[in-house]
């Protein structure tokens, strides 16, 4: 079927450039206006805490080898080992790392270099650049995100398997969309202050997310029992997230956590978000096969209607599911 894109669905705001800003950060004509934008007003108790709760070890992030769990006895009709690690990881985390992936070293170390690359033009280079998409140093952009959607239908595959629905493309489909966001956090002198943040805390409001943290510095956090578990970089590992959409297909039994990124005093970060949606002309809705006799948690709703529905709602926590949820 042809896709058919609607128009007005509305966009991004434009901001000011955070490198500039931050390359200016003695300059006095810098109005708190401009840097307000960067300073949570009032950051509540729950956000202040950067790690464990007190009394507990701090948890790791789960791990998954693709590999393994794609192999023999990996999956297991939703019974093998790795497929139960993939299911913990679904239902109670919403996170996991990926790694045995089979994206090649060399694309994505290339992706890597191409990125730091384009950050560190001059402003009006980069402005050029910006608006022709996809001009990442020839097809490098097209070699990682081929691999990564892949890696993303595979995954989506794996998940439709350990919830046990006959029809795996009710998944699958939600990687027929990608797009790529590239994640810039300069250095910040202020970052011992609570109140700054990289990135508001949120959850996803796509299919599946897949990131690729380019620096070795940490900075993504994500929400877990009141408290803040970090997600150090493993190298050649990607971190997937269950994105909204996955909650509601599910009727909540996959769970879209909200995380954030915070910023480090002395070292710039960035990573490569990569997401993955369904169709315009397709309906996101909780499977008939995983409600069973329960009740549908979330509304059905046309692709473009959820997509009008998340351009006309803030960064800001979990507002889109809220929207979502039939009470
Ligand atoms: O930079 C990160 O680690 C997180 C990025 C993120 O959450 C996003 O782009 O949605
Ligand atoms: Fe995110």
């Amino acid at each position: 079927m042809e896709e058919t894109k609607p128009r007005n669905l509305g966009g991004s705001l434009p901001v000011p450039n955070v490198q500039d800003l931050a390359a200016r950060a003695d300059d006095l004509t810098l109005t708190p206006t401009l840097l307000r934008r960067y300073v949570r007003p009032q950051p509540n108790t729950a956000d202040l805490r950067h790690d464990a709760p007190a009394g507990e070890e701090q948890e790791h992030v789960p791990i998954i080898d693709l590999g393994r769990l794609l192999g023999p006895n990996g999956l297991a009709g939703g019974r093998g080992e790795e497929a139960a690690r993939l299911r913990s990881a679904c239902e109670d985390w919403g996170f996991f790392q990926l790694v045995n992936h089979g994206i090649p070293e060399e694309t994505l170390e290339e992706m890597k270099r191409n990125v730091m690359g384009f950050f560190a033009l001059p402003l009006a280079e980069k402005a050029a650049l910006a608006q022709q998409p996809g001009e990442i140093e020839g097809n490098c952009l097209e070699n990682y995100s081929e691999e990564v959607q892949r890696v993303a239908g595979e995954l989506l595959g794996a998940m439709a398997e350990i919830l046990g629905v006959r029809d795996h493309s009710d998944m699958t489909r939600l990687a027929a969309s990608q797009s790529v966001r590239m994640n810039y956090y300069p250095p910040c002198p202020e970052a011992h202050v609570d109140s700054v943040l990289g990135l508001s805390p949120h959850s996803d409001a796509v299919g599946l997310t897949l990131l690729l943290q380019v620096s070795k510095v940490p900075g993504l956090q994500i929400r877990r029992k009141g408290g803040w578990v970090p997600v150090t970089p493993l190298p050649g590992a990607l971190v997937v997230n269950v994105g909204d959409v996955i909650e509601v297909l599910t009727n909540g039994k996959y769970k879209s956590v909200e995380h954030r990124a915070v910023v480090n005093a002395r070292e710039e970060r960035m990573s490569i978000a990569t997401f993955h949606t369904g169709k315009f002309g397709t309906m996101y809705g909780p499977l008939e096969e995983v409600v069973g006799d329960e009740k549908p948690r979330y509304r059905s709703v046309s692709v473009e209607e959820y997509v009008k529905l998340v351009f006309s709602s803030k960064l800001n926590g979990k507002n889109i599911m809220d929207a979502m949820k039939i009470n």
